[in-house]
């Protein structure tokens, strides 16, 4: 049997009751890093509140060299953890279909996950995002405009964007490091930049961090700690605008 338990947001007590369960009985402990990280907790704390071995895997482990999760599913309980819910935002579909493949039961133990904890924080409904999109660090010859596009889309239609941010090895992207690459996306292309901008940070915290405010405001926020993600929104609803003015400290 191989379980899919999502982790939620931020620390320990974030898993739920029927996750902790499903990782007492199994004989093997995985943790894919590279989608996503809780900040809350580090990987020796998450071994004593399990009493068991936690191995990490990259993303070539599971995307390229999946044979070893694979092989001791086939015998026996193991559970493969995620940041957030282990299915929004992860590849880990094609995972579970070459399990299915090989006759091995799969389950999904669902979580909190970054896509509801926005709007909680933000208070931009739900049904109003459109497609989400992430900023990659830049490199020397490489400065992909697809982030703008995907948010410039959005706008037209009146869809809010989820924007997801880089994560490295040790090196997470900031609201506006983000914010910045956008501005510079929109030079690029010599189209307007977006007027206003959500930043959160640590969601599942107990001291998240949520800031509305146009491309300067949010640029020179201190929002602390990682992990972030941004939100552009588009025309706002009314209770929309006035929950950012309540709780993201927004003002004309
Ligand atoms: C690719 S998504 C993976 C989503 C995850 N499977 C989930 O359901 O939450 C990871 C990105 O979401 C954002 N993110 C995830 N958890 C977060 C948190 N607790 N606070 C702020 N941003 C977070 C970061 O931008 C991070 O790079």
């Amino acid at each position: 049997m191989l379980s899919f338990v999502g982790l939620g947001l931020y620390d320990g007590e974030d898993i739920s009751l029927k996750g902790l369960r499903k990782i007492r009985e199994a004989d093997h402990i995985f943790l894919e890093g590279y989608t996503s990280r809780l900040m809350g907790i580090k990987i020796c704390e998450m071994e004593d509140q399990y009493g068991k071995t936690v191995t990490v895997l990259g993303r070539e482990d599971v995307e390229q060299h999946p044979d070893t999760i694979l092989e001791y599913a086939k015998e026996g309980p193991v559970v493969f953890l995620t940041g957030g819910d282990p299915m929004v935002s992860t590849t880990h579909a094609d995972l579970r279909i070459r399990a299915a493949e090989r006759g091995i039961k799969t389950e999904i133990i669902h979580s909190s996950s970054i896509i509801s904890a926005v709007c909680g924080l933000s208070g931009l409904q739900n049904y109003r995002f459109g497609k989400s999109c992430s900023v990659p660090y830049p490199t020397e010859n490489w400065f992909p405009l697809t982030p703008y596009e995907t948010i410039s889309a959005n706008l037209k239609l009146n869809l809010h964007t989820l924007v997801y941010l880089d994560i490295q090895s040790e090196r997470y992207m900031s609201v506006p490091e983000a914010v910045r690459l956008i501005s510079a996306m929109a030079e690029k292309k010599n189209e307007p930049l977006p007027k206003l901008f959500i930043g959160i940070a640590r969601a599942g915290s107990e001291n998240p961090t949520v800031i509305a405010g146009n491309a300067e405001t949010l640029v020179n926020a201190d929002f602390g700690p990682p992990l972030h993600v941004l939100v552009v929104p588009a025309e706002l609803h009314p209770i929309e605008e006035d929950y950012i003015r309540t709780f993201a400290g927004y003002h004309d």
